[in-house]
Parts: C-alpha cells; sequence; structure tokens
C-alpha cells in the first residue's frame, strides 16, 4: 500500500436492505487533490466518512495513510485526517468560543479535554484564522456565527493539527455567491501548496470545484461513475450519466460550469 494514501478496493455499505455504496475501487495518491461529485443520495458522505476512518465498509477493504481499516488502531490515524462536515459542526457546543475549537484541534479534542495549550498552538490557531479570513471570529461563540464563517473555522480547525490528509464534505453548502467564491478561491490557494495535505472535497456542484484540483470521482447510487484527472472524470457524458440529466459542461483551464443541455 505504499505511496497510497487512500485505497479502496471492492467497498461496499450496506443498511437493510439497501446498498449505500457497491463495489467501489479508488486510489488516492500523494499530492493529488479530489473532488467528490454526485447527486443528492449518492454516497459522498458515506465514502469520506470511510475515508476518515468514522466508518467501516460492510464489504471491501479500506487502507488510509497505509493502515487497514479493521486492521490496527484507527486511534492512531484520527490526528493524521484533518474532517469538516455538517456533522462535525452539530457535535460542536454553542457556547465554545472559536479560539479554543481550533487550538484544541491540536490534540485531536472538540474544544476540550486539555486546559492548557502552548503559545505555538495559540500562534497556529491565530495564523490558520487569519489564512481562512476569520480571526477577527476569535473571540466569538461558535454558535453566533454565520453558516458561512462556521465553514471557514471549521475548516481552520481542520488543519490545526497539520494533517496528511484533508477531507471536506460540502465545505461551499449553504454559503452566498460572494462566499463560495471566496472559499473557492482560498481552496484553490491550498490545492496549489505543494506542504498542503492531500485534498479530498465532496461537493454537487462542478462550479465548486477550486482551481489546482487534480482528481474527479463521481458518484451515483453508491457505485462510481468514473474516476481519474479531472479532464477524464468530469466529461458531460460522465456528468448527465451520474445526475440522470443531460448536461452541457465547460470548462475554461481554471473553473468548470455545468447547465442542462
Ligand atoms: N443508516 C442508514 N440507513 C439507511 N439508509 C441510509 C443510512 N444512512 C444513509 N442512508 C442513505 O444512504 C444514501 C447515501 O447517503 P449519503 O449521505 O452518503 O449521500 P450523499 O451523496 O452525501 O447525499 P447528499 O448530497 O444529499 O448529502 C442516502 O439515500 C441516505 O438516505
Amino acid at each position: 500500500m505504499n505511496g497510497y494514501v487512500l485505497h479502496m478496493s471492492g467497498v461496499g455499505v450496506r443498511r437493510g436492505q439497501t446498498d449505500l455504496l457497491d463495489g467501489v475501487d479508488w486510489t488516492v495518491e500523494e499530492g493529488q487533490r479530489w473532488v467528490v461529485v454526485g447527486p443528492n443520495g449518492a454516497g459522498k458522505t458515506t465514502l469520506l466518512r470511510i475515508a476518515a476512518t468514522q466508518l467501516y465498509p460492510s464489504r471491501g477493504t479500506v487502507h488510509v495513510l497505509g493502515e487497514r481499516l479493521g486492521g490496527g488502531d484507527v486511534f492512531e490515524l484520527r490526528p493524521l485526517i484533518g474532517f469538516a462536515s455538517s456533522a462535525v459542526a452539530a457535535q460542536i457546543e454553542d457556547d465554545l468560543v472559536v479560539r479554543d475549537l481550533v487550538v484544541s484541534a491540536a490534540y485531536g479534542y472538540l474544544g476540550s479535554g486539555r486546559e492548557e495549550y502552548g503559545t505555538p498552538d495559540h500562534a497556529r490557531a491565530r495564523a490558520l484564522l487569519a489564512r481562512w479570513g476569520v480571526l477577527r471570529l476569535e473571540d466569538r461563540e461558535f454558535g453566533t456565527l454565520s453558516e458561512g464563517e462556521r465553514k471557514r473555522v471549521l475548516i481552520a480547525r481542520a488543519l490545526m493539527a497539520d494533517p496528511e490528509l484533508l477531507l471536506l464534505d460540502e465545505p461551499a453548502a449553504g454559503l452566498d455567491l460572494g462566499g463560495r467564491e471566496d472559499l473557492v478561491r482560498r481552496l484553490g490557494t491550498l490545492a496549489q501548496d505543494d506542504s498542503a495535505p492531500v485534498m479530498v472535497v465532496v461537493t454537487h456542484h462542478v462550479e465548486e470545484i477550486p482551481p489546482g484540483f487534480t482528481h474527479g470521482l463521481l458518484l451515483s447510487g453508491g457505485s462510481v461513475v468514473a474516476a481519474g484527472p479531472l479532464e477524464e472524470a468530469m466529461t458531460a457524458e460522465n456528468l448527465s450519466r451520474a445526475f440522470g440529466i443531460e448536461l452541457k459542461v465547460e470548462h475554461d483551464g481554471e473553473r468548470w460550469s455545468a447547465r442542462a443541455a
């Protein structure tokens, strides 16, 4: 498994009589930046939760950062994985102060656990909040933040432990046009930073694919429609198949767009 950040083979997740995922093969390598695109209910969040070691598949094998899921202690893997999602946001107490939320992630906590953090931790947390444009919110309680502010704070938090793998589930959902464009630009800047972790971003919209992203996985009905370099995966034919509607797709070299043909 050397060299693979993520390797899934024949992965299936079954709940009752329903396959949430079925026969998923997927390999993510060092230096790659992936988007996972698909319609509602395609299984994107389920896939990302497996990558985050939060969910074990019913079938198939999964390796994350060289460790086989189910074969060892995933708690050692967790600090190496930065994960931001609405489910993570839902676990955060409303009165938790933004600064504490971010700095506590250095040790894998959600705002509690250690009372004392060192100056370098605080400096890193502030630098991350600044990089995501939300340093002015450091004294605010998480529950008072807007949707867009929460998204950025959660990304700063996900990066706090200097992860090797960054997983973002719908980071632009609920953002207004300006907020989306700002977030996509910041994700694009991170994607083009050679020292940044391997990234996997889930989205419904090709417009949200940040510049600098390299690969795409198209998911529909729990199965992979296409996976590979963006130009090969995000074709009109593949996207039309995944979303069940005939789509016209444009790519200007940097950004993507799609609409009904
Ligand atoms: N525990 C469960 N039991 C039965 N069905 C489930 C369970 N958890 C998820 N599902 C179903 O599995 C499917 C895939 O869910 P998932 O959240 O992974 O999709 P998604 O692609 O992230 O969707 P969305 O874009 O709407 O967030 C959905 O139809 C969902 O209703």
